[in-house]
């Protein structure tokens, strides 16, 4: 694990037991449960979302709600994500992904209630998740899919964590940087994979991280490349490759308007 990671990790572990002490696994399934049961908060499908936009000839965008990131620092000052999913939603995104870790990203579960709650489309819960505790807060919440990133989780975890989300009607985008991590992924069940471009012990940005692992990924699993979607050249060397999935934050982030920014990236 990179030292970020391992830093993020301690940090979530303290978080889960404070959480524990304020609302109990019980009750976080119970309210988790019920909100499948609500018109406005039962899941919408993420991965359909992001795959109907392909079959319709459009990129299928993940487009991130992101205040600040331990890279980059504060991203963006005037931060209001129901404005920003609004947006989004009107210039063509197919899912939204909030950053909920505090500490890190300078996020918080409200940024997800709010964005999703002031649009129609599906939104990621971006976080780190280690334990079931965070799968039954993400879909308390209102989250319609979680992340589980190979590099900080073994493989019966990500297991047990995906029957998890999906036991609840939660999407699963899972992630990898590298090769073996990929191996992992291809043990679950989603067909939704992201490849990060992101190194997490440098912080260096390469497309070519996407592009190296591209004869791994199975024709059945959808491929997002994530990180680093900063211009047109970028959008386009991807789709050069047949990559249609993008997840991309920064360049919406510093935008006056993160929808325009996003139909000026793709149109
Ligand atoms: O962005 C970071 O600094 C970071 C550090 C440690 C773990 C994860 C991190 N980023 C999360 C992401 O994956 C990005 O927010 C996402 O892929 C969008 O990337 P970008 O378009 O480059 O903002």
């Amino acid at each position: 694990m990179s030292d970020i990671l391992d830093k993020i990790v301690a940090t979530k572990k303290i978080e889960i037991a404070h959480g524990l002490q304020k609302i109990s696994l019980g009750n976080q399934r119970d309210i988790a449960e019920s909100n499948n049961k609500d018109a406005l908060l039962k899941p919408r499908g993420f991965i359909s979302a992001i795959e109907n936009k392909i079959a319709a000839g459009k990129p299928g965008v993940i487009t991130e709600v992101k205040k600040a990131s331990p890279s980059k620092g504060i991203l963006r000052d005037n931060f209001n994500p129901a404005q920003i999913a609004q947006s989004y939603e009107k210039h063509g995104a197919a899912c939204l992904s909030v950053l909920t870790d505090v500490n890190y990203f300078q996020g918080c579960n409200a940024f997800l209630q709010e964005a999703r709650s002031a649009c129609n489309i599906p939104a990621l819960r971006k976080d780190f998740t280690i334990d079931p505790y965070q799968v039954y807060e993400a879909r308390a919440i209102g989250a319609d899919a979680i992340l589980l990133i190979v590099a900080c989780l073994e493989l019966n975890q990500m297991k047990e964590l995906e029957a998890c989300a999906h036991e609840l009607g939660l999407d699963v985008l899972v992630e990898v940087h590298n090769a073996p991590e990929l191996e992992q992924a291809l043990e679950l069940k989603t067909p939704l994979l992201g490849i990060n471009n992101r190194n997490l012990k440098t912080f260096e940005v390469t497309l070519q991280t996407t592009l190296s692992l591209l004869s791994m990924v199975p024709q059945d699993k959808t491929l997002v490349t994530e990180s680093g979607i900063l211009g047109r050249g970028d959008v386009q060397l991807m789709r050069d490759n047949q990559i249609n999935a993008f997840l991309v934050g920064e360049a919406f982030m510093r935008a006056a308007d993160p929808g325009v920014a996003l139909s000026e990236l793709f149109s």
